[in-house]
């Protein structure tokens, strides 16, 4: 399924009778997310400038002691232009335009806080184990052309901007990270958060480049809310999640790069989840298409050397605290989603299903402090 804007959601539509939809859509994704009335200028933007717009919106019930805190999030997912084997620096430069013609859209969209896929200025080329060219694409989280560009877009549109780039830090030999810079709508650097877990998994060699982050679980607190970001292999770790949520993000972003043959069928339930879990919104990003890469590579696993990692899927969503989630961006097309939500729905979905009284944190800590001592015995009974 590699034409057009095909996604599950949309195969549904064509196929499930009418008068059965709505009870699918409400046992598969809580019910029929309320769409967006979009700007007519932003929909014929995106029609030509050949990307996917889709909007919705997520309500929370009036409360009388607090006013609705509604805020626009923009997830933005896309291929990369131009061969892998073009120079670093113009390849860098395409996708920063390319970015910065959907951004656009997002600020004629009333996005407040848009988000970026993993490795957003660079083909996802830690497959190859090849050091050059792909270390090039690193760079300074601080002060790095990406960032610069990044704080423009930010000042420009009044939006805070999720940046997940390679970073160089330089400051500590030059070392190497997976990052996301977190760009207030004032324009200034608010941080970063790195990426937590690594995978070892097939072709994604990217212990190659860069370890485990050192950055915790850091929160961000923006004017449109509390935000963090779990990188995209972090999504498979429920503790991950907890953590930032734990510190209080109301929103996690989940910039990813991963294939159809290795995760697509966890995809929409790994993030789902960490939002009912957690009682709050999760919006993960997924790139899309098929990389290629000059030198063959393989990974150790038996496969015959190939050229690329496989088809990236897209299909990138938001869910929210109680559960429901819109539909997916296409499998195959650059998408913009926007996403209206009352920020509210985190507290009183707690109120209702009280995870957070109920989860019994004490016990936990205790049991894993014990459980990462080298003289560890498992609390098994045997017969
Ligand atoms: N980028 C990345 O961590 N991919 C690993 C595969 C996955 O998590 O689905």
């Amino acid at each position: 399924m590699d034409g057009g804007a095909w996604s599950v959601e949309s195969c549904l539509e064509r196929h499930v009778p009418p008068e059965e939809l709505a009870e699918v859509k409400r046992i598969l994704y809580g019910g029929e997310a309320r769409k967006l009335c979009l700007p007519a200028a932003a929909v014929t933007a995106a029609q030509e400038r050949d990307f996917e717009l889709q909007g919705y919106g997520f309500e929370a019930a009036p409360e009388q002691l607090r006013r609705p805190r509604v805020v626009r999030v923009g997830l933005i997912q896309n291929k990369i232009p131009l061969p892998t084997d073009t120079a670093v620096a113009i390849q860098v430069a395409a996708l920063h335009k390319r970015i910065e013609e959907i951004v656009e859209v997002a600020a004629m969209c009333g996005v407040n806080i848009v988000c970026f896929q993993e490795a957003w200025t660079m083909p996802f080329a830690f497959c190859t184990r090849e050091k050059l060219p792909w270390t090039e694409f690193a760079e300074s989280a601080e002060d790095g052309p990406t960032t610069k560009f990044c704080q423009e877009l930010a000042k420009k549109y009044n939006m805070v901007v999720v940046s997940p780039i390679l970073e160089r830090d330089e400051i500590h030999g030059g070392t190497l990270w997976n990052t996301a810079v977190v760009i207030s709508n004032s324009g200034a650097v608010l941080g970063k958060s790195r990426k937590n877990h690594i995978p070892r998994i097939g072709d994604f060699n990217e212990s190659t480049y860069y370890m485990e982050g050192n950055t915790r679980h850091t929160v961000f607190q923006t004017q449109f809310g509390t935000i963090a970001v779990n990188i995209c292999y972090g999504r498979h770790h429920p503790l991950n999640w907890l953590m930032y949520s734990i510190n209080g993000a109301e929103i996690i972003f989940n910039p990813s790069a991963t294939i159809g043959s290795l995760s697509e069928s966890m995809w929409p339930i790994e993030a789902r989840n960490a939002a009912i879990a957690n009682h709050c919104f999760t919006c993960p990003i997924n790139r899309v298409g098929t990389e290629y890469y000059k030198n063959a590579f393989t990974s150790g696993d038996g496969k015959k050397a190939h050229h690329d990692l496989g088809h990236f899927y897209g299909s990138s969503y938001v869910a929210a605290p109680d559960g429901s989630r819109t539909p997916g961006l296409s499998r195959t097309m650059d998408g913009l989603l926007v996403v209206e939500m009352d920020l509210n729905l985190c507290r009183q979905v707690s109120d209702k299903w009280n995870f957070k009284m109920t989860g019994r944190y004490e016990m936990y800590a205790e049991e894993l402090s014990d459980a990462v001592q080298p003289e560890f015995i498992p609390n098994i009974i045997r017969e």
